[in-house]
């Protein structure tokens, strides 16, 4: 029987209109440009961007910001960078929803959410600096929640599969976090899912920050510090307010190559390669492989970093940027609710921002 070929199904919209939202970009970078060309598809109609940003200039300018090429022209023109000049633009437009969206990796953008939220503008984040940073910044953020504040986080964990929302429907329904353990980083997944010993460690990972899976600076990956922020994140959200000193992290990046700025850092690479080659020649000769592994148990003690695992361990059997998220639950006590799926890229992740941006309304 030859397969059929069905169109999708005609979804009926609500008889309500949906409202109108204006949207602040900040980073055009992978994930902020693949977000502007999900703008340019019909789902995202109701979406006007007035303005964007990236670290040294910004456009609120309506025609220059439809250009096709905006990322390439705010490389060279447009207006010195000010987030006020970003947020007039927001109240300036008719729209009763009014968003910021954080494509960035700045810490101190990721400082100001809690404020716009308190503001009244939404904000919707791939910036994990926030939420998965020093607890009071999560403190002051949970309080802007609060009051009302819409905070749109999915792209912070996973790059958007259903994890954080997951994990929020068991807690909301009573169910508690007893146990959390899997692969966080879709960059370090897609590193050691390959690494054989073949190619040089550092070849994989001018790679990996090729196709956009890695950090700005992919040491803020290969330091365990996204993950440990990602395990922060859903960690608080299970309710252990755990800090960023109560996670243990155990880094990748030699003493040596910690200190420089990143395009020393990126000059180096090949200083990676010969740690990496004797860390994975031990664990062949036990017949395991290397995975970047996270862990939280049962009493809060948070652990993050490189471990070998025997070939039948669910983590040595991931592929690309794959990432696994085991939650052992009151509920899900026997077998744990396991969720498993690309974790890093840029259509992925711009998808996770558009999806919570239409979410609010
Ligand atoms: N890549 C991925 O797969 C995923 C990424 N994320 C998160 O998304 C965020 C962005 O990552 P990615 O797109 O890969 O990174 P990029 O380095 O490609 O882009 C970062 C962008 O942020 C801009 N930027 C930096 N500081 C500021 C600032 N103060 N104001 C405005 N813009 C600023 C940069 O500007 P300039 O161009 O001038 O440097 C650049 O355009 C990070 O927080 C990351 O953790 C989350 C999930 C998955
Ligand atoms: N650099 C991150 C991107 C997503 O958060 C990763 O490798 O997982």
């Amino acid at each position: 029987m030859s397969a059929v070929l069905v169109e999708a199904p005609v979804r009926k919209s609500p008889e309500i209109a949906k409202a109108d939202i204006a949207v602040v970009l900040l980073g055009t970078g992978v994930v902020g440009g693949a977000f502007l060309k999900l703008l340019c598809t019909p789902v995202a109609k109701r979406l006007h961007l007035v303005g964007a940003a990236n670290s040294r200039k910004q456009q609120t300018d309506a025609a220059q910001l439809t250009a096709r090429d905006l990322r390439e022209r705010l490389k060279r023109e447009g207006a010195a960078r000010d987030d006020a000049a970003l947020l007039s633009a927001l109240d300036a437009h008719h729209a009763e929803l009014k968003v910021v969206i954080d494509a960035t990796a700045s810490g101190e953008l990721a400082a100001r959410h809690a404020e716009w939220l308190a503001r009244g503008y939404h904000v919707v984040t791939a910036n994990k600096s926030l939420a998965g940073g020093h607890l009071a910044g999560w403190r002051a953020l949970q309080a802007a929640r609060a009051a009302g504040g819409r905070y749109g986080d999915s792209a912070t964990v996973g790059a958007g599969l259903p994890v954080l929302s997951t994990l929020r429907r068991l807690c909301d329904c009573g169910d508690s976090l007893l146990t959390l353990e899997g692969v966080f980083s879709g960059s370090l997944s897609y590193l050691f899912n390959q690494y054989d010993g073949s190619r040089p460690f550092s070849a994989l990972l001018r790679d990996a920050r090729k196709l956009g899976y890695t950090e700005p600076d992919p040491r803020a990956d290969l330091s365990g510090e996204d993950v440990a922020r990602k395990l922060l994140i859903l960690a608080r959200n299970a309710g252990f307010a755990l800090g960023t000193d109560e996670v243990v992290v155990e880094s990748l990046v030699p003493e040596a190559l910690r200190d420089l700025s990143t395009e020393a850092f990126l000059d180096r690479l090949e200083e990676l390669d010969e740690p990496l080659a004797a860390l994975h020649e031990a664990a062949r000769a036990r017949g395991q492989v290397l995975r970047f592994l996270a862990r939280l148990n049962q009493r809060g003690r948070a652990r993050v970093g490189i471990t070998e695992v025997p070939l039948t361990h669910p983590a040595a059997r991931l592929y690309g940027t794959d990432n696994q998220f085991a939650l052992t639950t009151t509920r899900y006590h026997t077998q744990p609710l396991v969720i498993q799926g690309p974790g890093a890229g840029p259509e992925v992740t711009a998808q996770a921002l558009l999806g919570d941006v239409l979410a609010l309304g």
